[in-house]
């Protein structure tokens, strides 16, 4: 089943405190964004990529695309103050022609085709599914630097991207954020406002976010693990 996908690559980096967009970063050399898109770029399914990009960024984007061939990016719109703007941004690009629409971060390099596919399945079926992985950490609500309580674990799912839609619904989901002055943090949290469910497919640890330093050190270890490097 063909689908569109937009990547939001408009962020600033805060937490990774590189100094510049965290995706022009290099894992082995290569762009973190370029790794991001070669997934998109190699999949028959992809009809086409929307990156949402800073206006800073946009000279360094191009020459990247063009550099490593990168054909399938159909559409550059320039991101918002927040994530959720930059989606939408790219969302009024969409081309709709196809019944769903996938949205993916650009931070996170590691996302698996066959995985992409299923949850392209799922989305055209109940009209948004997600991937995730069971929370493996205890949890606390902590107020004051205190316990308040522990969160029961055995529901609690550490929720990714990509995120599929049926494109209709995630366009009213966002109509419906924008009209009431609300900011999700995912694009399923708009949704879930709505009376369509919001599947969970489970997927991988190796599909981290990059997001603090740290998340360098693992990135560079599973790329050893996918090239099978020791
Ligand atoms: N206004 C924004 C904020 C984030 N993003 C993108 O959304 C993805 C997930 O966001 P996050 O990991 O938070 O990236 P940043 O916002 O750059 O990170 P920080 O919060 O540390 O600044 C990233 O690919 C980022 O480029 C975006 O397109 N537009
Ligand atoms: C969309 C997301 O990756 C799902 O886990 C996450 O909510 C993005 O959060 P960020 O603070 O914008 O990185």
């Amino acid at each position: 089943m063909a689908y569109e996908v937009i990547i939001p690559a408009a962020g600033q980096g805060k937490r990774m405190g590189a100094g510049k967009n965290k995706l022009l970063l290099e894992l082995n050399d290569v762009p973190v964004l370029i790794h991001t898109l070669r997934v998109f770029e190699q999949d028959p399914q992809c009809e086409g990529m929307i990156l949402a990009i800073s206006p800073e960024d946009e000279e360094s984007f191009r020459k990247l695309l063009k550099q490593y061939k990168i054909q399938k990016v159909s559409k550059l719109v320039y991101g918002g103050k927040e994530r959720q703007h930059s989606v939408y941004n790219g969302l009024e690009e969409a081309a709709g022609t196809d019944d769903v629409i996938l949205v993916h971060d650009g931070a996170r390099p590691f996302i698996d085709i066959k995985l992409i596919h299923e949850l392209v399945e799922v989305a055209k079926e109940y009209g948004a599914a997600v991937v995730a992985v069971p929370v493996k950490d205890t949890i606390k609500r902590v107020h004051h630097n205190e316990v308040v309580e522990t969160v029961d674990r055995s529901s609690l799912w550490a929720i990714q991207t990509p995120q599929a839609f049926r494109i209709s619904v995630l366009k009213e989901a966002h109509m419906r954020a924008q009209e009431t002055d609300f900011l999700g943090t995912d694009e399923a949290s708009l949704v879930e406002r709505l009376p369509y469910p919001v599947k969970i497919v489970e997927g991988s640890y190796d599909n981290i976010k990059l997001t603090t330093k740290e998340d360098l050190y693992f990135a560079e270890a599973i790329l050893r693990k996918t090239k099978g490097e020791k």
